[in-house]
């Protein structure tokens, strides 16, 4: 295995940039997300490592060898592919054997070799079969015993799992993890999916226009995205985004929050003083305050750890399972709130949810970046 960095990459079509400036650096064994929605550049990121596309400028190296011009058979790099990409009329165990016998291995050790990546992925029973006799679930799992048999120093993913529904794709998401975690392997996956991001992920990279917006731990991108598009992205439901005005009161600063579309004189302060954002530049100046639905919540008129309060109108009541999302109006704004599903909330309530400050996210709405 080895480590995968990425220095300063860019991609033209034309005059068309499709990346710009990229500078990712993976260690070796690091489980690498590339997130974004369509159209921002994952995929041709994914295949300028693959080889599968020409770099226009900067470095893509693996250990120390820079690869812009090795051909793609030579990049030591596996791939799977969305769409499986399997041969129709071999069986199983000759798709998975396939590029070992490119490379002239000998027959025995094919055979070793496929034995031992059938069992870790539990299609041993299916190594006679063709592809048309397996399953979507099965069919990438032959699709992923392909790339693993060659042990190679990179895995390349892209968005392998967007075919299968929803239970297989939770199955298959957990069956990554642990080959991931078996192997110790450098894996780049691309999804749209911000769940398995999350969840998959050592670090995230996430894109917009080609451009990377913020590489971070799944922790730190949720917890503090770098700007409002991030915090936009992840997470859901999304983060309610507040027009605010920072003021001084006490000796505290408080995100002041107006209410009436008509007057500046009904307003809520929620103080900042729990909340580690850097606002020395930002008195008496509007910003956008982030909320996550889970920092704003009911417990049945309990308080929670002395946090400060909204008296909320509740509008709309949506009961997910585990938590009941509540469509709250502010004033003149409509927010979201999560609460337990223990708690019982009804459409027309008006009750006082309580506001976690602490986490709060703060950004400048000129630049949308975070305070
Ligand atoms: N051969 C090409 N010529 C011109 N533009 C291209 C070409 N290939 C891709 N693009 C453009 O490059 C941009 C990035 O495409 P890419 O496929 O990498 O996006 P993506 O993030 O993977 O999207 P998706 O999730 O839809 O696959 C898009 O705007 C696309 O239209």
């Amino acid at each position: 295995m080895a480590s995968l960095t990425i220095k300063n990459a860019v991609k033209r079509y034309g005059t068309v940039e499709v990346l710009k400036d990229v500078s990712i650096d993976l260690q070796d064994g690091e489980f690498l997300v590339l997130l974004g929605a369509s159209g921002c550049g994952k995929s041709t990121l994914l295949n300028m490592i693959a080889g599968l596309e020409s770099v226009t400028g900067g470095e893509i190296m693996i250990g120390d060898r820079v690869i812009n011009d090795v051909h793609p058979k030579d990049r030591d790099i596996a791939m799977v592919f969305q769409s499986y990409a399997l041969y129709p009329n071999m069986t199983v165990a000759k798709n998975i054997a396939f590029g070992l016998e490119m490379r002239g291995i000998q027959k025995a050790e094919r055979q070793k070799a496929v034995e031992g990546v059938a069992e870790m992925l539990q299609i041993s029973h299916l190594l006679d079969r063709k592809p048309a006799q397996l399953s979507g679930g099965q069919r990438q799992r032959v699709a992923m015993g392909r790339a693993l048999v060659r042990r190679p120093e990179v895995f390349l993913f892209d968005e392998p799992l967007s075919n299968l529904d929803a239970k297989l794709r939770l199955e298959m998401r957990t069956e990554i993890k642990r080959l991931h975690k078996e192997l110790s392997a450098t894996m780049v996956y691309v999804t749209h999916d911000q769940i398995e991001a999350l969840t998959l992920a050592d670090r995230i990279a996430i894109l917009k226009d080609g451009s990377v917006q913020q590489l971070a731990s799944p922790t730190e991108i949720y917890n503090k995205p770098a700007n409002i598009f991030v915090a936009g992205l992840v997470g859901s439901p999304p983060m309610n985004f507040i027009p605010a005005t920072l003021v001084e009161k006490d000796g505290i600063t408080h995100a002041r929050l107006s209410l009436n579309k008509d007057t500046d004189n009904d307003v809520i302060d929620l103080s900042l003083a729990n909340n580690d954002a850097d606002i020395t530049e930002y008195g008496g100046k509007e910003v956008v305050l982030g909320l996550r639905p889970e920092m704003i919540t009911y417990v049945n008129g309990a308080d929670v750890n002395g946090q400060q309060t909204i008296l909320s109108n509740v509008d709309v009541v949506e009961p997910t399972g585990a938590d009941t999302l509540c469509f709250l109006k502010w004033g003149k704004h409509d927010v979201m709130a999560r609460v337990s599903s223990a708690i019982d909330v009804g459409s027309g309530d008006q009750l006082a949810f309580s506001i976690d400050m602490s986490r709060a996210s703060l950004f400048d709405p000129q630049t949308e970046e975070r305070i």
